[in-house]
């Protein structure tokens, strides 16, 4: 990518979550992930472009230094911060608007700095086997929380039941962030038993809000927007899958990784976590210049890493535990917030693949990579809202299920309304 000749009619809109947009360059499989901010939060315009840089190599340092080891080299491309001129990004700005949902809207492009992260497409086959471009399907899976808190400091007997996603759903729908119910349980993806999987991937399929999503040849095929329609899709997957048109048994080893990774970094939940974020508010209020030493805004290096890992497991009271126990929880609030990529491609018979590069559906064959991606560091800043929203999903989610006054409903499926995530699945 030649920085001094970009041509936004190169680039098209590719999609957007709530802190970034993506766009795609028509021919190489690249992307470009350009910060948002609120339209009406002008400070941010204010930012010089060194500020606005660092802030971009911070995202790619917490992914390359901190992010990568504890998930996996395979899995995470961290890309690389570049500065783009700026009429470029301006261009591409008024080119994307009309494709953007209206909902996403409340945001606008960061056009002032021109930095960015430039990233492989994922939505491609990522293989040093294969060069050239093949027709790939991917689907984007945003998992979230897939583990009940274990935490003593838990307070409410109904977390340890009711995942903090099923709650939430209740909370989503009030506030009319999403019209229907998602039934998908993160805990049925996580639990290893196939049927309990499959069972989740068929709720995300049936609602897929922004959990799910599927690319074709790297373009959008199924998502929210799409009002789940299942009959376009099972025609657009068709080519795939004739003959055999069996469903896959995808490799579910990043999600491991994943579970494991969660189960080790959160043990202490939003309740345990925010006394200890208050000892480091009133440490740094006694030492501010203490803040860079502890690495509360980063460099995410190795250092910060060693924190993470190293972090002592019974409070003694210190700063070091304190805020070690936050640096773990914010990585793993970054690890309940990412997406996992799988993408497939047809096989050739001449093709000679590793035997785990390969998935065998007896005919046809396909290649396979998985990616995990949105690994931003979570701000420190953040944790106090966490403790609130916490407060509010869980209370909402008591008075509405008390004010209904009714036994949950057997579920065929134990989806969404049964009302704990912890029964195990019955044959009906
Ligand atoms: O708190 P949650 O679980 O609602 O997660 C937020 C996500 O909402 P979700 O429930 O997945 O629809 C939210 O996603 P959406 O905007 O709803 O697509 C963001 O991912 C947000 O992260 P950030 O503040 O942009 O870094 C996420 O915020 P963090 O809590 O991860 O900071
Ligand atoms: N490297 C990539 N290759 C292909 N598609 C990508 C890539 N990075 C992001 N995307 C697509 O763009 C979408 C938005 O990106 P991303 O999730 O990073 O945004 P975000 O605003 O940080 O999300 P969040 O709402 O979780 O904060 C993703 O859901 C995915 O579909």
């Amino acid at each position: 990518m030649e920085l001094d000749k970009m041509d936004e009619n190169d680039w098209k809109y590719h999609g957007e979550g709530n802190k970034s947009l993506v766009v795609s360059h028509s021919q190489h499989s690249r992307v470009l992930r350009l910060l948002k901010y609120p339209a009406e939060n002008a400070e941010y315009a204010h930012q010089t472009t060194e500020q606005a840089f660092r802030h971009i190599q911070n995202i790619v340092d917490f992914n390359k230094n901190v992010m990568r080891p504890l998930l996996g080299e395979k899995y995470v491309h961290h890309g690389e911060a570049v500065k783009l001129p700026l009429d470029f990004v301006r261009q591409l700005s008024l080119k994307v608007q009309q494709e953007r949902p209206e909902s996403r809207c409340d945001k606008v492009m960061d056009t002032f700095s021109g930095c960015a992260v430039c990233l492989p497409n994922l939505t491609h086959i990522i293989s040093c086997h294969i060069t050239e471009h093949r027709p790939s399907l991917c689907i984007e899976i945003k998992p979230k929380c897939g583990f009940l808190p274990f935490s003593r400091h838990v307070s409410k007997e109904v977390k340890r039941k009711v995942c903090r996603f099923c709650m939430h759903q209740h909370f989503k729908l009030a506030n009319g962030k999403w019209k229907r119910m998602s039934r998908y349980c993160p805990l049925d993806l996580f639990s290893g038993n196939k049927q309990r999987m499959y069972i989740a991937i068929k709720h995300l399929l049936e609602e897929p809000q922004n959990n799910f999503r599927i690319f074709k040849n790297g373009q959008l095929i199924y998502s929210c927007k799409d009002d789940g329609d299942l009959n376009e899709l099972i025609q657009q997957l068709k080519p795939y899958f004739f003959p055999s048109n069996g469903l896959i048994n995808g490799h579910q080893s990043s999600k491991a990784v994943l579970n494991e990774l969660i189960q080790m970094l959160d043990s202490l939940d939003i309740e345990g976590i925010y006394p200890l974020y208050k000892r480091v508010e009133q440490y740094l209020e006694e030492f501010p210049k203490e803040r860079s030493r502890l690495q509360i805004d980063g460099p995410y290096n190795e250092n910060f890493l060693e924190k993470v890992k190293n972090c002592p497991t019974e409070d003694d009271g210190s700063i070091e535990y304190a805020v070690g126990k936050v640096h773990q929880y914010r990585v793993a609030m970054t690890a309940k917030d990412c997406s996992v990529m799988i993408t497939l491609a047809p096989c050739r018979e001449e093709d000679r693949l590793e035997p785990d590069m390969e998935i065998q559906l007896s005919k046809p064959r396909f290649t396979y990579s998985v990616s995990i991606l949105d690994l931003d560091p979570k701000p420190y800043e953040n944790i106090p809202h966490q403790s609130k929203l916490d407060s509010k999903i869980v209370n909402y989610y008591l008075r509405s299920v008390q004010s209904k006054h009714e036994p949950p409903k057997a579920n065929l499926y134990l989806g969404r309304d049964c009302a704990d995530c912890t029964l195990v699945f019955h044959s009906v």
